[in-house]
């Protein structure tokens, strides 16, 4: 699972209504006909939360819609590894649903143990809903009266201390098309929401959906909050996410408080990075001292020869020393992208048979953003899966962060000193690819140096 602040899956049957949720979350529009969700669809957006002690963080949500289908379960469930929070949904109208979902969260709990489990109720425009705004365990999470910029609805926003502050979403294309197609529906659609509001209800009125009761009995049994939300008004949608984002960060954050009160375990000391050898780096200082900087560069390329590189770019001359830029490929199969059991680091790309050192592991690839667009999708110039080309581009990699069937540079995860892996960089060709430095053995993880820039202003987070 790719790493945000808050990783949510959403679970529950096929058409209770998750996908229409997350599109109302990341649109703040309702799609009535949502196509299926074949496999899983992902999305993200960033809030800003107030910690308990009153400080403000920015955090980014990323959110897995898992298909419900049968023939997709075992991809569903893959998801859940990693997760901080479980969303388990339900159709408010429907009566095999609601039974349906005890499955649902048992499942959840034996394959993410550490998440947080919610309980969405979905279409809950369609049943009498509750009147209260409680939240928490045994409680109902119904959306308060006010509402936050967009939303249209309640909103919790100043007691929770959260804002919204951009989203993006990386099914892009298929909710433009959306868009494109829902105007000249609009009437026929609005008929068709009408004649099925109609039909749910009176489903709900014959005993479909589940009464207050015993919504509230289950939750309090299984110590997770329930949120009624509606994609449709787009009620209680964003609120349900906020709640969710808020509660993942307070348990955190006592975890932490928790943690620093306990004597801390000795640290490993990590081992020293990798720097090109020694040999190939004394004789070019020598000749930098005795003949400057062309004498340097000359000497330095013919000793290290493919691994050593100066590129002259956007009028800066970059060198890059000990990394090759062309290796032989990676053999099919040769890396397993899957959980790395820390919970902060989410999943992790393992060797599952020996790489050799110098193998070509692959360019980073993904939408290239220049600077005006980067900014726009990340005001505060933090994207959890982009690598800057150069002071103007960089190519943002969430899309194929959300398949780990596949293996992508973008699942390489960050030690300064058991790197194993570099990046080479073409600037001009707007090019990152990415080389074992080293033997790799069967098992190990494969890592690369962020950089410092990385983790400026999130210092705390990074871990060796
Ligand atoms: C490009 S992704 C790496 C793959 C990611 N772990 C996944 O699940 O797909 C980068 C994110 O992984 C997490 N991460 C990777 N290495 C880390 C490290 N050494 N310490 C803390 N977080 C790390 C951070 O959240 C970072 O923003």
């Amino acid at each position: 699972m790719a790493r945000f602040d808050v990783n949510i899956v959403v679970i529950g049957d096929a058409s209770c209504g998750k996908s229409c949720l997350l599109q109302r979350l990341l649109t703040n529009r309702f799609v009535a006909d949502s196509e299926r969700t074949w496999g899983t669809e992902f999305g993200a957006k960033r809030i800003a939360v107030v910690l308990p002690d009153g400080s403000q963080r920015r955090v980014s949500i990323g959110v897995w819609d898992t298909s419900g289908y049968p023939r997709f379960h075992l991809t569903s469930t893959r998801f859940l590894a990693g997760a901080h929070a479980i969303l388990a949904c339900w159709d408010a109208t429907s009566r095999r649903s609601w039974d349906s979902l005890r499955a649902w969260v048992v499942e959840a709990r034996e394959q993410e143990p550490a998440a947080q489990v919610f309980l969405a109720a979905c279409k809950s425009d369609l049943v009498e809903r509750p009147q209260q705004a409680q939240r928490g365990h045994g409680g109902s999470a119904a959306p308060p009266a006010e509402g936050l910029p967009g939303t249209g609805s309640g909103s919790p926003a100043q007691s929770l201390g959260v804002s919204v502050e951009v989203e993006h979403w990386p099914s892009l294309s298929r909710l433009q098309q959306e868009e494109e197609e829902q105007e000249p529906q609009q009437q026929v659609q609005q008929q068709q929401q009408d004649e099925r509001q109609a039909a749910a209800k009176a489903a709900a009125e014959r005993g479909g959906g589940r009464g207050r009761a015993a919504v509230d009995q289950y939750s309090a049994s299984t110590g997770a909050s329930v949120l009624w939300t509606s994609a449709r008004t787009g009620e209680g949608v964003l609120e349900c996410f906020q709640t969710i984002a808020q509660e993942v960060l307070q348990r955190r954050w006592a975890q932490q408080q928790q943690a620093q009160q306990q004597p801390q375990p000795r640290q490993l000391q990590p081992a020293r990075p990798q720097l090109p050898p020694l040999s190939g780096m004394l004789v070019p200082a020598a000749a930098l001292l005795l003949g400057g900087p062309l004498l340097a560069a000359a000497v330095a390329k013919a000793a290290l020869g493919d691994c050593f590189h100066l590129e002259l770019h956007r009028g800066r001359l970059y060198v890059q020393a000990g990394v090759p830029s062309t290796g032989p490929p990676l053999s099919p199969g040769a890396v397993e992208v899957r959980p790395t059991g820390v919970p902060a680091l989410g999943n992790g790309a393992f060797a599952a048979q020996r790489i050799p050192a110098g193998t070509y592991l692959g360019d980073y690839t993904g939408e290239l953003l220049d600077r005006p667009a980067f900014f726009a999708r990340y005001p505060n110039g933090v994207g959890d899966f982009t690598a800057a080309v150069d002071d103007e581009w960089a190519i943002d990699a969430v899309r194929p962060v959300g398949d780990t069937a596949t293996f992508h540079p973008v699942h390489l995860n960050h030690s300064r000193g058991r790197a194993n892996v570099r990046r080479h960089y073409a600037r001009a060709a707007r090019r990152i690819s990415f080389f074992a430095t080293r033997d790799v053995q069967p098992g190990e993880e494969l890592l690369y140096d962020y950089g410092r820039a990385y983790w400026r202003g999130r210092e705390q987070m990074e871990l060796p």
